[in-house]
């Protein structure tokens, strides 16, 4: 992977992807961390570019992930709208093709070039990620990357950093899968990547999708949902993106005011319902 990027903060540690949250002696944590360092069994077998359906990880993401167009000359890799998000698998270091050009690898490349991190307009809202280029729609911004934890880690996180009142990063994705949900906790508090200062917004202008190219666990990757003019803040919608966020109600008050300035606001943060 190429990233390039690095905190301001010497109290944070720049992690490019996912590591293991702090050891425990449970068999939550150790069956986190069998599946953390299990590989995926498949890979293909085909020489050069993958095509679907021939190349088996493309036939395991039941259709091509990415397709390529031509930017000032440089070949580069856009998600496919068309695409079920739930199944993106790329190809891995055990496939036959090219790892420079197979065309099913874009999230292991690295982040994109040209973020930066600034204050945002609202005080409050602390720190942001901005693009200082256009960015198409489709594009792969980052990971959201830091520590995985354990459910029970991640609880215990989100509340002590509710006690505090200040900024939290755990960020729990649920897939949805033969009708169980599948969660992944990732909190890039302490140790993460540039992910950690996208805020949300509730008209986000990118998504998370989960990407496995090594691991079962799935890299959260954040790719642009419309084309990003530069300047602009890139966001995400910190609700599932299959959970909608949810009116307030006398369950969730102490959910923080959202301050996104949208359009279609709801009002507070998506609360974390894990
Ligand atoms: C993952 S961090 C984002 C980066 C953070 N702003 C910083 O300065 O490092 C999430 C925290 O940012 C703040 N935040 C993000 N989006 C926000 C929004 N739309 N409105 C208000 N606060 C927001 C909240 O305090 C939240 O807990």
């Amino acid at each position: 992977m190429t990233d390039t990027y690095a905190h301001g903060d010497s109290r944070l540690i720049y992690t490019e992807t996912n590591l293991p949250g702090p050891s425990e002696d449970n068999d939550e944590y150790k069956e986190l961390m069998k599946t953390f360092n299990s590989r995926l069994t498949d890979y293909c077998t085909c020489v050069g570019l993958c095509t679907y359906p021939t190349c088996k990880c493309l036939e395991k993401s039941d259709g091509p992930n990415y397709h390529m167009y031509m930017d000032h000359g440089e070949p580069k890799l856009l998600l496919n709208s068309n695409k079920n998000i739930n199944l993106v698998i790329e190809c891995n270091n055990e496939c036959y093709c090219l790892t420079t050009n197979c065309g099913n690898r874009l999230v292991q490349i690295g982040p994109v070039n040209g973020l930066v991190v600034k204050t945002c307009e609202i005080d409050l809202k602390g720190l942001g990620l901005f693009t200082s280029f256009y960015i198409r729609k489709g594009t792969f911004i980052c990971e959201y990357a830091g520590e995985l934890l354990t459910k029970s880690q991640a609880v215990t996180r989100n509340k002590i950093n509710q006690l505090k009142g200040g900024m939290n990063y755990v960020f729990c994705l649920n897939e949805h899968c033969n009708g169980t949900v599948v969660q992944t906790f990732v909190d890039p508090g302490h140790f993460g990547n540039i992910g950690r200062y996208i805020n949300h917004s509730c008209e986000p202008n990118c998504h998370i999708v989960p990407v496995r190219h090594d691991s079962p666990i799935p890299k959260l990757a954040i790719f642009a949902r419309c084309d990003i003019e530069p300047d602009k803040e890139i966001t995400f919608n910190y609700g599932s993106y299959k959970d909608d966020n949810v009116e307030p109600t006398e369950s969730n008050v102490n959910r923080k005011k959202c301050l996104c300035r949208s359009k279609n606001c709801a009002g507070y943060m998506p609360y974390d319902t894990y």
